[in-house]
């Protein structure tokens, strides 16, 4: 049977998630508007659905494969669990309130709090052993819940802050979870071959974006020292050179520390050092 697989259809996440699947090989959406695209080559199909509604579809085994926001699982009751972290859609979810009114979350006991993550903020509070006074449940818009009068505070996702600020809110305590994009299963389910297939096209993607190839050429008396700080995804390739005692070194480095590398390489006597992209990758 195709594999089925659950897309955001629209949102915060809906773009990252179409690009992902794109660069890993799959079709894409032509208007951007289907609901449901069939990828006969890859024997695949994807479902455009709320990002909200998504862990309900792949709880429930329906759907064997979904992309939602961690948040939006921990909310919902759904048999879904989190099987893969894919680096877009960062957002913290937190407590805010009118400046200078709460000090600290334990504040918030018999405070009206609103969100459109009630589930996740009982369970919190539960947690903390803070009693609410009511958790107002809303759609979306909740920081103006708090100038209209329904809400003491609000418990929402904050990307920059700015939502916040204009309403006149300031963030309360840590945040209560750090979010991304993640891949969802039905809890406990077995991972077939094509789901496996699948996971591992994502996980290549997710490899070639964070990673670089880094070649160099280093006198062989400071071989290891080299290896040290390009130890690589596994382990470096040694290859000879013509020139005597000296060795050409290929690894791959995450893109973030590449200057640095390159820094350390350099002071270490290495020359010739070439950063390239890396196009796909199967690890
Ligand atoms: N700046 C952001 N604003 C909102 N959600 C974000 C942001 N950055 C990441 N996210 C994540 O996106 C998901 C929410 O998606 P989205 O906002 O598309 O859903 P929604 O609020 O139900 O829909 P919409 O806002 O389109 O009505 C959550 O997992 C959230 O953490
Ligand atoms: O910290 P910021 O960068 O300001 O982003 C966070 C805001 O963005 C989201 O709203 P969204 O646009 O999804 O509207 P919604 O509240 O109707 O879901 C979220 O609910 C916050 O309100
Ligand atoms: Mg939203």
């Amino acid at each position: 049977m195709m594999l089925r697989i659950a897309v955001p259809n629209k949102g915060a996440l809906s773009a990252a998630s179409g690009q992902l699947l794109s660069d890993a090989g799959y079709l894409a959406r032509r208007e951007g508007s289907e609901l449901v695209i069939a990828d006969v080559e890859n024997d695949i199909e994807f479902f455009f659905l709320r990002p909200r509604d998504i862990a309900v579809y792949v709880g429930s085994g329906r759907l064997d494969l979904g992309i939602t926001g961690r948040d939006l699982l921990l909310d919902s009751s759904a048999a879904a669990e989190e099987l893969v972290p894919l680096g877009y859609g960062f957002a913290t979810f937190r407590y805010a309130s009118p400046e200078g009114t709460l000090a600290d979350i334990t504040e918030l006991a018999g405070k009206r709090i609103a969100t459109s993550f009630p589930a996740l903020v009982r369970a919190d509070l539960a947690g903390r052993g803070v009693t609410p006074g009511d958790i107002v449940t809303l759609d979306g818009a909740v920081e103006t819940a708090v100038r209209l009068g329904v809400a003491d505070a609000v418990a929402d996702v904050v990307e920059t802050g700015r939502t916040l600020k204009a309403a006149g809110l300031e963030l309360l305590g840590e945040p209560v979870l750090r979010s991304e994009a993640i891949v969802i299963a039905k809890r406990g389910a077995d991972l077939s071959p094509s789901h496996e297939r699948l996971l591992r096209r994502i996980q290549g993607v997710l490899v070639a974006r964070r990673y670089v190839m880094m070649d160099y050429d280093v006198p062989t008396a400071v071989l290891d020292k080299a290896c040290e700080i390009t130890p690589g995804y596994e382990s470096p390739t040694i290859s000879p050179l013509q020139r005597e005692d000296w060795v050409a070194v290929r690894a791959m480095v995450l893109r973030a520390e590449v200057n640095r590398m390159m820094d350390d390489l350099w002071e270490l006597g290495a020359r010739g050092i070439l950063v390239s992209g890396i196009q796909a990758c199967r690890l």
